[in-house]
């Protein structure tokens, strides 16, 4: 059936971006990752309020359509929060 195909090339698609995006989460991890370490051994919390708006605020500027900027939004923060919890679990100064 027509619309059998298309979902097919539509998921296709789909698992095609999801692949570049895990590979581009790995490296924001593994940057998040030397970002932890800098701040571990001079003390300096993991949270940085200030930091995570302005992350925000450039990926709302980096879409075309303005109607997915709180999806974004809560999206980022969710992924900072998974950084954060990377950094916690990862970085283990003795
Ligand atoms: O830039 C930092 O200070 C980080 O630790 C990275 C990061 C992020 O995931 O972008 C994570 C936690 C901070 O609250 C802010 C930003």
């Amino acid at each position: 059936m027509q619309n059998e195909i298309n979902l097919t090339q539509i998921r296709d698609e789909i698992n095609s971006i999801d692949k570049e995006l895990v590979k581009l989460l790995e490296k924001r991890f593994n940057l998040v990752l030397k970002v932890g370490e800098y701040k571990a051994v001079r003390n300096i919390p993991i949270f940085d309020e200030g930091r995570e708006k302005i992350v925000i605020e450039k990926c709302k500027k980096h879409l075309d359509n303005k109607k997915y900027e709180s999806y974004i939004e809560r999206l980022y923060l969710q992924i900072m929060n998974t950084c954060k919890d990377i950094e916690r679990d990862e970085i283990k100064i003795l």
